[in-house]
């Protein structure tokens, strides 16, 4: 089951609070069925371990009090959750003093309660000043995604050992902007590798490239491109999406780690309409409006490269992380959330590698 909670910005601890500084941040944390959010079946222990290894909050009860929290250097949210028939509170009380944020959470068990998932509609005051004013609900702060890159970059470093990260998916599906996240984060350098083609060839566009030399001349200049780069370290790496076709690639490819961004082909027309197609050749051919000609195109494209896309390491879904943050369409989906999931995909990935448990 899925028990949102709500994690609160550090700013507010600024003696000179300006109420518009409080943020808040909705997440979920995956609990066992255990963690039902009733105060007597809650594991306290089993939510704290969770908040410790992501070092973003801490979730505690009174007696408990400060003194974890202090040793792992992070405030106490003190989390007193009741039942009230079909729907559950959870008040949250800043531990420390003189100022006291006191929210109140309400959360409504939804119509997708079967589907173990939970809404959350938050209300909160600070003193006499009125839930209105602050800034609440699905908000997530660029503050605590910046936290949370961090952190899970800093997770992965150890065991990526420098090696290139290989973004792969179909055009439009976020690899250049998801990577250039990512790259930020982990302190290497982005690369695109349809640049460094437009490069090799006298500073011509793809498109053009493929209009005065062909398909097959750009992919061997693809593959020259990817040879290169299997050479060189700490990358992050946004490949050109038919790079996954020849098996050469992947010999580069698995120089590094790959993750491929699973994006549903809707929202990839939805995107590439609203930017248009004149950058990308393969899809200027059918008939139609844009979203219809783009959709139909690249369906057809994804039906013959899915199976490629799959050799990837890791795979990053778009729908999984819409069913995990409670996001109903997955154009909602932050480019930053996006860049979260990969790393956390890359970190499973890294930890199933032969030899992370001797390392250990
Ligand atoms: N998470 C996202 N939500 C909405 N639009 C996005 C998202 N990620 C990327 N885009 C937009 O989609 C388009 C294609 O993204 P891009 O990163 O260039 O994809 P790729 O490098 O895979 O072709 C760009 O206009 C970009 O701004
Ligand atoms: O899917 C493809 O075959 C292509 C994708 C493009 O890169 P992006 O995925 O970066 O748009 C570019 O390499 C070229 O237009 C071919």
């Amino acid at each position: 089951m899925l028990l949102k909670l709500v994690f609160i910005s550090l700013k507010y601890l600024s003696p000179s609070i300006d109420v518009a500084q409080v943020s808040f941040h909705i997440s979920q944390i995956p609990v066992e069925p255990s963690f039902i959010p009733h105060s007597s079946s809650i594991s306290y222990g089993d939510l704290f371990k969770w908040c410790e290894t992501r070092q973003a909050f801490i979730a505690t009860d009174y007696r408990m009090d400060v003194k974890a929290a202090q040793r792992l250097q992070l405030s106490a949210v003190v989390v007193q959750p009741q039942k009230i028939g079909r729907t559950f509170g959870c008040r949250l009380g800043m531990s420390r003093e003189p100022r006291r944020l006191r929210v109140f959470i309400s959360a409504k068990l939804s119509s997708t309660i079967r589907r173990r998932t939970a809404t959350v509609e938050v209300a909160c005051s600070y003193d006499n000043i009125p839930a209105s004013i602050l800034e609440s609900g699905n908000h997530h702060s660029h503050l605590d995604e910046d936290l949370i890159l961090k952190n899970r970059s800093q997770e992965i470093q150890p065991y990526l050992n420098g090696r290139c990260i290989y973004l792969v998916g179909m055009m439009g599906s976020g690899k250049t902007t998801v990577g250039k996240i990512m790259s930020q984060k982990l302190g290497y350098s982005f690369c695109d590798s349809d640049a460094l083609v437009e490069e090799e060839v006298g500073g011509n566009s793809v498109a053009d490239i493929f209009k005065h030399y062909g398909e097959a001349f750009f992919r061997d200049k693809e593959t020259e491109a990817l040879h290169k780069l299997s050479l060189m370290r700490r990358l992050v790496i946004s490949t050109g999406g038919g790079a996954v076709m020849r098996p050469i690639n992947w010999k580069y490819m698995h120089k590094g780690v790959s993750v491929w961004l699973d994006v549903p082909v809707e929202a990839l027309a939805q995107r590439i309409a609203a930017v248009g197609t004149n950058s990308r050749p393969l899809l200027h051919y059918e008939a139609g409006d844009a979203y219809t000609r783009t959709l139909t195109r690249l369906s057809a494209i994804f039906e013959e490269r899915s199976e490629a896309y799959a050799n990837a390491n890791a795979r990053v879904s778009l729908e999984n992380i819409a069913i995990k943050l409670g996001q109903r369409d997955v154009s909602e989906l932050s480019p930053s959330a996006i860049a979260i999931e990969a790393l956390e995909q890359i970190n499973s990935f890294l930890k199933g590698e032969e030899g992370y448990y001797a390392e250990c």
